[in-house]
């Protein structure tokens, strides 16, 4: 009995002496059917992108550089209670309130995440991210390690965890006290912090060592990630 499923035989054409186009119709009617144009692979899903690592590691400083050479990322700028630093712009770096307006977009539950961090409040306004997320681009959030471990436990595998580290505790202590933003009672905390923090390591899905001078190496190896993270056959997928 033949198989009803099967296309009729069709003759095919010699690969060294057909015409292309003949050899291509040929194995089109031999299939049964023509061959589609649709992309083979889905649409890499946007991603959330989660940058952290402890204070004065150079997170501010690989996501400028990520900025500068990368398209279809958004960064989400934080809110923050903290007074503004002088190079600082509000509305870029953060969007800068007093501690009663924090307080409101608490109370109308217009934050991912929030924290009170070195005493001020830092938070992630959710409306960017859906915004940017329906046009397509890739989020960017920069959190310390406390944000990092809610954002976890409230977004789970959905979202990418990079973990930024110095090449070591003194490298750290050292680009701290360079950055002359801190006042030694201020130095103390954040070094003592950042020994603890570094124990976090393993709740991250990736490490990047941003050693000293070797800032453009870090940003390369942050692409390669978020690239590889573009190629994977399961993607995540946040919903806000
Ligand atoms: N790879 C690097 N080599 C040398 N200096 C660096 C490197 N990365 C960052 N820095 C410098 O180290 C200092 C701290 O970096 P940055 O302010 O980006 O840290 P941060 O993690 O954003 O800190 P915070 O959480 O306190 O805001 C800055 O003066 C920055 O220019």
């Amino acid at each position: 009995m033949g198989d009803a499923r099967r296309p009729p035989a069709v003759p095919i054409p010699s690969v060294d002496t057909a015409d292309r186009i003949e050899l291509y119709r040929a194995l089109e009617a031999s299939l049964g059917s023509p061959f589609s144009s649709d992309p083979l692979a889905p649409n890499p899903n946007p991603l959330i992108i989660v940058i952290s690592g402890s204070s004065g590691v150079g997170k501010d400083a690989v996501i400028k550089r990520l900025r500068e050479v990368r398209e279809g990322l958004h960064f989400v700028v934080t809110a923050t209670s903290r007074p503004k630093r002088p190079c600082e712009v509000d509305g870029k770096d953060y969007f800068f309130v007093s501690k009663e307006e924090f307080l409101s977009m608490v109370h109308r539950d217009e934050l991912l995440e929030y924290a009170l961090v070195y005493g001020d409040y830092k938070g992630i306004p959710k409306q960017q991210i859906r915004e940017y997320i329906g046009k397509g681009y890739d989020i960017v959030l920069r959190v310390d390690i406390q944000g990092a471990a809610t954002l976890k436990r409230i977004l789970g595998d959905s979202a990418l965890f990079i973990f930024l580290v110095a090449e070591s505790e003194s490298a750290l202590v050292k680009r701290l006290m360079d950055r002359k933003t801190e006042t030694k009672e201020t130095l103390l905390v954040r070094i003592a912090t950042a020994r603890e923090e570094v124990k976090h390591l393993r709740d991250f899905d990736y490490v990047v060592v941003n050693a000293e001078g070797m800032l453009e190496r870090s940003v390369k190896l942050v692409e390669s990630i978020i690239d590889a993270e573009k190629a994977k056959v399961r993607q995540r997928n946040a919903v806000i």
